[in-house]
């Protein structure tokens, strides 16, 4: 029989759909996955130890712009599903296409490393460890698993408890704990309403850009379909303008909640959404400071001088983008989470190395990712073709100087895609030979 000629890293939202593209096109291929289950970081307690999903998790991309292309969300399923809905979509999907069979659970990467113009895999399974080669390399272990923390830490020591937003599940965790929370993403807010609303105790975040607050559900519409192929058409500054006049006529200016406004525009950080922070934030039980200047046993101050005593810290800032299987002297994306790639999925330097998923979209990564494992797929069928390396380099400053013109240098912004343009590159990509 053919031997496989690539190999998948992960099954995940991103190595299924890659693992039923290319069975769909006829490239055999392995699919390795650490736990005993697909669905990655939506899979509630996953036995892989890699998921950050809590235990009240829902999706804040609508349903409809979640779903694969070709399998669409039950109908009955809310606007925005709950992880475990997330999950039996994932499983109903590997086995409607028939690709569970093909992938090799409780079976972890170990390393991978270049030869002979491919890639050995070395994986580990039930203590017996193998090595094959491939030519074709896909990694999609995701890159929300691995907690960042503030480097370098805030001066000074914190002795009340401390813990990541990786490792919040649920809120026993902190019943009778005084909370501050560090960050204002969408771990740090979802945390902080569930601890507001559950235990009725004011809870802070801290935050050193601020955020602005977008909602679910704007106008009766979920928030996210104001995104769409007609309105990304148009310019930045005219998207800003009618973001803004519809977050004014919904709801007003969110200082008026109490929550802080940042002073650069909008659209410019990964959104934060959240229908109920505001509302939390009017009761009082949410408050907000900026940044940490220093610790001293439970006291914390912030740079505004003022100082206060919390029980417990979550740090809930953000994830690192990491390759344990990788020597980081052959591909790392270093402290600032930067991995140059061409179109986000290609390394320049190393042809049969395939990234899935490693973006961050104002939207889903699920379509997108499908769209770049369709791209893989055309690639190695040979229907299209890349450009070469000088003109890869090229497309790829020019990509990171278009996000440093928009977002503030961060280790947070380094993956973010707007979801239309960027379906309409992969689209083109595609096409080209
Ligand atoms: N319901 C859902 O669908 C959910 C989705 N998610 C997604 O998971 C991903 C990760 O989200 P999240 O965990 O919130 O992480 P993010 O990276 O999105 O947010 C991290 C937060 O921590 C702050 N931060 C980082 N480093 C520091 C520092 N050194 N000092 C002070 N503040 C710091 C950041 O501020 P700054 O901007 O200044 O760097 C930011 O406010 C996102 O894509 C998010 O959308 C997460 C939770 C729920």
């Amino acid at each position: 029989m053919e031997t496989p000629s690539v190999c998948i890293i992960g099954a995940g939202s991103s190595g299924i759909v890659a693992a039923k593209t290319l069975h769909e096109h006829g490239i055999r291929f392995d699919c390795f996955e650490k736990g005993s289950a697909v669905g990655g970081n939506w899979r509630y307690n996953n036995d892989n130890g890699m998921s950050s999903a809590y235990r009240s998790l829902h999706i804040n991309t609508n349903r409809d712009i979640m779903a694969y292309s070709d399998y669409p969300m039950p109908r009955d399923y809310p606007m925005f599903p709950h992880h475990s809905q997330i999950i039996r979509y994932f499983d109903s999907y590997v086995d409607h296409f028939g690709i569970r069979p093909f992938i090799q659970f409780k079976t972890s990467v170990e390393r991978v490393w270049p030869a002979d113009g491919g890639y050995w895999v070395q994986t580990e399974s039930g203590g017996a460890r193998q090595t094959r080669w491939y030519p074709h390399v896909i990694v999609a272990n995701g890159h929300h698993w691995h907690p960042r923390y503030p480097t370098p830490p805030f001066p000074g020591t914190f002795t009340g408890e401390t813990l990541h937003s990786h490792d919040y599940k649920t809120p026993d965790q902190i019943a009778g704990r005084k909370l501050l929370i560090v960050g204002i993403g969408n771990s740090a807010v979802d945390i902080a309403c569930e601890a507001a609303r559950q235990y009725n105790e004011p809870v802070t975040i801290s935050t050193r850009s601020g955020a602005y607050i977008l909602p679910n559900w704007l106008l009766g519409r979920p928030f996210d379909s104001l995104a769409n192929p007609l309105t990304s058409r148009l310019p930045l500054s005219l998207q800003r303008l009618l973001l803004r006049a519809s977050l004014l006529l919904a709801r007003g200016r969110q200082s008026a909640y109490g929550v802080p406004v940042p002073n650069r525009p909008l659209l410019s950080e990964h959104p934060t959404i959240s229908q109920d922070l505001l509302n939390v934030s009017g009761r009082g039980l949410v408050r907000f400071k900026p940044d940490i200047r220093a610790f001293s046993g439970h006291e914390v101050t912030f740079t505004d001088g003022s100082r206060d005593t919390f029980d417990m810290l979550i740090y809930a800032t953000g994830y690192q983008v990491s390759f344990p299987f990788f020597d980081s002297d052959f591909i790392s994306a270093g402290d600032t989470n930067n991995l140059q790639l061409y179109h986000r999925v290609i390394h320049p330097d190393h042809p049969g190395l395939y990234f899935l998923g490693l973006i961050q979209p104002l939207g889903a990564i699920m379509p997108l990712a499908e769209l770049q494992a369709q791209w893989i797929a055309r690639l190695l069928t040979g229907h299209c073709s890349l450009p070469n390396r000088a003109e890869m380099l090229r497309s790829i400053q020019e990509q990171a100087n278009r996000n440093s013109r928009r977002y503030k240098p961060s280790a947070r912004h380094t993956l973010q895609v707007d979801f239309y343009p960027y379906k309409r590159l992969l689209e083109r990509a595609m096409q080209t030979r």
